[in-house]
C-alpha cells in the first residue's frame, strides 16, 4: 500500500505547525480540484467581473480558488499572514510574536487562460517563515521581502488528467496523486530527479520578436537541431500553465523559459516572483534541477513587492548551465 500524506508527513522531522499547513493546503486543493472538475456545471466557467492588481481580469475559478486558500490559511495553525496573486495586499491572520510563524503566499489557480478550454491548470504556494518579534505586532508587507532561499515548504498542485501534489520541506520533492475513489493522496513519485540533460525546451515563440539577443541565439540553436551547434534535435512544448509545464520537467527533464523581454520594458519578464517563480524554483532545485533569472539563482533573488515578476529561467541542471553561457 502506498504511502499516504498523512503517514508522510507524521515521518517527517519538520515543525508540526508547518506539517499541519501543508496537510490544510492539500486539502484546500481537493476543493479546488471539485470546483475545477465541476466545470459549466456549476458556472465555473468564465469571468468574474473584476480585475487584480496586476489588471488581469478575474476568473469566477481564481476568485473561488483564492478564497478556499485564505480560508486554509485562516484555519491552519501558525499562520501569520497570507498573500495571493488576487489580493492586492496581504491579508493579516494572527500577530508576529516571539513565537515561530507562517507567511504563505500563492497563485490559487494558474494557468487561467486555460479554464474555459478544458486545459490542465494548477495552485502554487510557498511557506516562509514569520519574523520573531519580541513585542507582538501585526503583520506587514515587508515581512514577506525574504528570498526564495528562506522558504520553509513550497509546492505546486496540477488539476489534470490526474490530480497531482508536488511539494518540498527543503529535503528533496515529493509527489502525492489524489486517488479519487478514497480522496487519499498516496505517495507516487519519491524524491523525484529530473534528469540533467535535456532535447526539449518551453517558451511562448510568439513573443520571439521581443527576446533579447542571448536568447534568440540559444533558441536559434536549438531549432537548429543536428544541423546545429548543439548536434542534437530539440522538441518544443507550450502548455500556457506553468504547473503544467514545469511538471512536464520534473517527471522527463527539459527548460522552462519567460524571459525578460522588450515587450513592455517596465515588466521584468511575466511571471511573479514570490508565488509562481520562487515556489517553483526551490521544487526544482530539490530534485536536482537549476533555476536562474538569468543572471543568479532564482532563489536568490530579494523581493521589494507582493507582486513584483522576475525572468524565469528552470530545469534540467546540464541544460540551464548551457544556456546561460548564452550571455
Ligand atoms: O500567455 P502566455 O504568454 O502563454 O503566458 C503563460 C504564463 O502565464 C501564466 O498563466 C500566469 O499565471 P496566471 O494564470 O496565474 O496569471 C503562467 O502559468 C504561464 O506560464
Ligand atoms: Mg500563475
Ligand atoms: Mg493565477
Amino acid at each position: 500500500m502506498a504511502q499516504t500524506l498523512a503517514a508522510f508527513l507524521k515521518a517527517q522531522s519538520a515543525p508540526e505547525s508547518l506539517k499541519g499547513l501543508i496537510a490544510g493546503i492539500a486539502d484546500g486543493c481537493v476543493r479546488i480540484s471539485h470546483a475545477v472538475r465541476q466545470g459549466a456545471t456549476a458556472d465555473m466557467l468564465g469571468t468574474a467581473g473584476d480585475t487584480n492588481v496586476q489588471g488581469e481580469v478575474q476568473k469566477t475559478l481564481d476568485l473561488a480558488a483564492d478564497d478556499i486558500m485564505i480560508d486554509v490559511c485562516r484555519a491552519a495553525p501558525g499562520v501569520v499572514a497570507a498573500a495571493s496573486e488576487e489580493q492586492d495586499g496581504i491579508v493579516p491572520v494572527a500577530q508576529a510574536g516571539p513565537h515561530e510563524g507562517w507567511l504563505v503566499l500563492f497563485d490559487p489557480l494558474d494557468g487561467s487562460s486555460n479554464i474555459e478550454v478544458n486545459v490542465s491548470i494548477g495552485t502554487i504556494f510557498s511557506v516562509l517563515p514569520a519574523p520573531m518579534v519580541e513585542t507582538p505586532r501585526d503583520p506587514v508587507a515587508e515581512d514577506f521581502f525574504q528570498p526564495g532561499r528562506d522558504q520553509v515548504a513550497a509546492g505546486y498542485v496540477v488539476y489534470g488528467p490526474q490530480t497531482l501534489l508536488v511539494f518540498t520541506l527543503g529535503d528533496g520533492a515529493f509527489g502525492f496523486t489524489l486517488e479519487p475513489v478514497s480522496g487519499e493522496w498516496v505517495l507516487t513519485h519519491d524524491r523525484i530527479a529530473v534528469p540533467a540533460e535535456t532535447k526539449e525546451f518551453a517558451i511562448n515563440a510568439s513573443n520571439q520578436r521581443h527576446w533579447h539577443e542571448p536568447v534568440q541565439r540559444y533558441i536559434a540553436d536549438c531549432l537548429a537541431g543536428t544541423t546545429g551547434p548543439r548536434g542534437k534535435d530539440f522538441n518544443m512544448r507550450w502548455v500556457a500553465s506553468m504547473v503544467a509545464d514545469v511538471n512536464r520537467i520534473m517527471m522527463r527533464g527539459g527548460v522552462f523559459m519567460y524571459p525578460a523581454d522588450r515587450k513592455d520594458p517596465s515588466k521584468p519578464g511575466r511571471l511573479r516572483l514570490m508565488y509562481e517563480a520562487a515556489p517553483m524554483a526551490m521544487v526544482m532545485e530539490q530534485a536536482g534541477g537549476a533555476a536562474s533569472d538569468g543572471t543568479k539563482a532564482l532563489l536568490d533573488v530579494v523581493p521589494d513587492a507582493l507582486h513584483q515578476r522576475v525572468p524565469v529561467m528552470l530545469g534540467s541542471k546540464a541544460e540551464i548551465e548551457t544556456l546561460l553561457t548564452y550571455g
